[in-house]
């Protein structure tokens, strides 16, 4: 049977990639996406966002929703502190399966713990199966209308510390409304807007980063 983009997208990373260099890895997909098939990664304009927030916080504790093919999940793991590890939750094994050759190519396996399942159903078990009291930063890319019943899990599971900075995708395009209403609306939150591009493509979105005041 036919292949899937994700297994064409893990073909295009042995292929063109150098194993143990996640530099590469970031490389070989995005001109996979710019000149084969377009993939919702974060892509390379959001990517760069991505970094400087990630190197900005330096985190001791990571959580990201929606690996996908683990694109992100490599961007954030290759500038962890050594010893951090980011923890990231996917619930369709075929996605998972690709992400774990990707982050594996790119020597990254020792800094992500991938776990299968859904986000509503893992948020409640994370203090407890993790040894994780509080987040330093997550990082919001899986269905965009889960954005905000997720964000008031975290707050419910007091995962969440005066401090903790969110970082969501995509909140113009697909967009997610509901979401950016309430970061920005809500005395809990700091909130700033970071333009930018739909990933390999000139449409307008852009990153909200939500930092949580306690
Ligand atoms: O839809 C987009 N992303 C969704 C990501 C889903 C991934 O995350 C996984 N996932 C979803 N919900 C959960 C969950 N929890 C949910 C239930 O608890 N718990 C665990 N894993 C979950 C999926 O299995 C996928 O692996 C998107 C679209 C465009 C786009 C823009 C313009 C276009 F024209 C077309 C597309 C651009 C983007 O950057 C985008 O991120
Ligand atoms: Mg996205």
């Amino acid at each position: 049977t036919r292949s899937t983009r994700p297994q064409r997208m893990l073909k295009a990373v042995q292929k063109n990639a150098t194993k143990g260099n996640p530099e590469s890895v970031i490389s070989a997909i995005d001109y996979f996406c710019k000149n084969s098939e377009w993939a919702m990664n974060v892509g390379d304009e959001k990517g760069s966002i991505l970094d400087s927030v990630v190197t900005e916080v330096n985190p001791s504790t990571v959580l990201e929703l929606g690996t996908y093919c683990g694109y992100s999940t490599v961007r954030i793991a290759r500038l962890l502190s050594p010893g951090t590890k980011l923890i990231t939750l996917e619930f369709n094994p075929a996605y998972a399966t690709v992400a774990r050759q990707i982050i594996a190519y790119a020597g990254l396996q020792d800094k992500v713990t991938q776990v299968e399942g859904s986000s509503a159903d893992l948020i409640p078990q994370i203090k407890e199966r993790f040894s994780i009291t509080t987040f330093d930063f997550i990082f919001l890319d899986h269905w965009k209308d889960r954005y905000l019943p997720d964000i008031k899990l975290f707050e419910e599971c007091g995962l969440l510390r005066k401090g903790s900075v969110l970082l969501a995708d995509n909140v113009i395009c697909p967009g997610a409304p509901e979401y950016l209403e309430y970061v920005r609306n809500s005395p809990r939150y700091e909130s700033r807007y970071y333009p930018a591009h739909l990933e390999y493509t000139k449409v307008e979105d852009g990153l909200e980063k939500s930092v949580f005041l306690g």
